[in-house]
C-alpha cells in the first residue's frame, strides 16, 4: 500500500498489543494479541481484514477506535498519533472522524428511542446543525434517512429500532457515521448477523459510502468473498500477525502464504464464508504469547522447517503491493 493511493488517513506502525489472561503468577500472564502489525488506510480506499475467529481482527479496530491503547507501536491519524489526542475537543473531534459500525446492529441502538432521537443527537453533539433550530434539524434527520434508503424518511423516523428489519437498523447505524461526517468507518462484520439476501444491500451502502463520500473503509470480516467485493486491499491475519496483504485480487487469484492458500481454498462458494475453523490443517491455532517463537502458522503449515519453529518471518515484497511474511518466501 504506498502513497500513490491519495491521502493517508490512518497507519499503524509496529502495533503490538498484549492482554492480560491470567492473574495467577505461575501461569503464563499475557497473551499477544497483536504483533508487529503495521497498515495504511487511504481516504476513498477500503480495507478488508481476513481472518478466523481469535485472529486479531477486532483488536485492532478497537485500538484504532482508542478503545484499547496499543503495549507499543504507534497509530497515526493524519500523521498525528492517536495517544497523544487527549484533550476532550481533540477526542470528540477525533470520533466525530473515526466511527465504528458493529457487528449487532440492535445492540447500537437504545430501544427506548426512536429513529429520529438516534439521527438527531449526534447532529446536536457534534454541532451539525444550529442549536435549537428544530426544521434544520428535522430536514436533516429526514435528509440521511433517505440517503440510506430508508424511505418513507418520516415514518421510518418514528419507528423504534424493534420495528425494523436488522439490515434497516444497520443503515440507521450508518446514517449516524454521514451524520457527523465521518472519514474513516471501521466495520466489524457489520453484515454477520444479517439475513443473507439482505447483506448485500448494506454492503452497497459501504461501498457507495467509501466511493461517494470519499470514507475509509476498514471491514473486518470471515468471508473473503465479500473482501473482494468492498476493499482494494486485503489483510490476511493469523493468530495476530498478518501474513499476507496487498491488493485484494492479487491475494485471491495468487496467494502465497499456506495460511491463506487454505481460506482461498475453504471458500469455493463465493456464498459460503470461514466462521468455523478450518478443516484439512494438522495442528491447533496457538496461543501467542510475548515469548512465543517462529511462525505462528508453523504447526498447521504442511511446508513447515524446523526454522519456521524459531524464527519469525520477515516481510518480502512479491509486488507492489503485495506482502507475504512466509520463510518460503524470504531465501
Ligand atoms: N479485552 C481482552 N482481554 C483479554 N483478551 C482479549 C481481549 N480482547 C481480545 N482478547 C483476546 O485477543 C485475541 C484476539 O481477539 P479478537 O477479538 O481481536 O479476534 P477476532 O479475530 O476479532 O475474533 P472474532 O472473529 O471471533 O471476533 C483472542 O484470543 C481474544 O481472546
Amino acid at each position: 500500500m504506498n502513497e500513490k493511493y491519495g491521502e493517508l488517513l490512518i497507519e499503524g506502525k509496529n502495533i503490538v498489543k498484549d492482554f492480560k489472561v491470567s492473574s495467577n503468577a505461575l501461569k503464563q500472564p499475557m497473551m499477544r494479541a497483536s504483533n508487529d502489525v503495521s497498515f495504511k488506510m487511504y481516504k476513498s480506499r477500503g480495507m478488508a481484514v481476513v481472518g478466523e475467529s481469535g485472529s486479531g481482527k477486532s483488536t485492532i479496530a478497537k485500538m484504532i477506535a482508542k478503545m484499547y491503547a496499543p503495549t507499543s507501536g504507534e497509530i497515526l491519524y493524519r500523521g498525528r498519533d492517536i495517544q497523544s489526542i487527549k484533550k476532550h475537543s481533540d477526542l470528540m473531534k477525533y470520533r466525530e472522524g473515526v466511527q465504528m459500525v458493529w457487528q449487532d446492529p440492535f445492540g447500537s441502538l437504545n430501544p427506548t428511542h426512536n429513529i429520529f432521537h438516534h439521527i438527531a443527537r449526534p447532529l446536536k453533539i457534534h454541532k451539525k446543525v444550529t442549536p435549537g433550530n428544530k426544521k434544520e434539524l428535522e430536514e436533516r434527520v429526514y435528509d440521511l434517512l433517505e440517503q440510506v434508503g430508508l424511505i418513507p424518511p418520516k415514518e421510518t423516523a418514528a419507528k423504534y429500532p424493534h420495528q425494523l428489519s436488522g439490515g434497516q437498523r444497520q443503515r440507521v447505524n450508518l446514517a449516524r457515521n454521514i451524520a457527523v461526517g465521518a472519514e474513516v468507518v471501521l466495520a466489524d462484520e457489520p453484515t454477520s448477523m444479517l439475513d443473507v439476501s439482505i447483506r448485500a444491500g448494506v454492503l452497497n451502502l459501504m461501498e457507495e459510502m467509501k466511493t461517494e463520500r470519499e470514507m475509509s473503509l476498514l471491514y473486518i470480516t470471515h468471508d473473503i468473498a465479500t473482501a473482494r467485493y468492498i476493499a482494494e486491499d486485503l489483510c490476511v491475519m493469523y493468530v495476530g500477525h498478518m501474513v499476507e496483504w496487498g491488493d485484494t485480487d492479487e491475494i485471491i487469484h495468487r496467494p502465497q502464504h499456506p495460511y491463506t492458500k487454505l481460506l482461498v481454498s475453504a471458500v469455493p462458494d463465493p456464498s459460503k464464508s470461514i466462521h468455523t475453523k478450518l478443516e484439512g490443517n494438522n495442528g491447533d491455532i496457538p496461543l501467542w504469547t510475548p515469548d512465543s517463537l517462529g511462525c505462528p502458522f508453523a504447526g498447521r503449515c504442511l511446508h513447515a522447517t524446523p526454522r519456521c519453529s524459531d524464527e519469525l518471518p520477515g516481510v518480502t515484497k512479491l509486488a507492489d503491493n503485495h506482502f507475504v511474511r512466509c520463510h518460503l518466501h524470504d531465501q
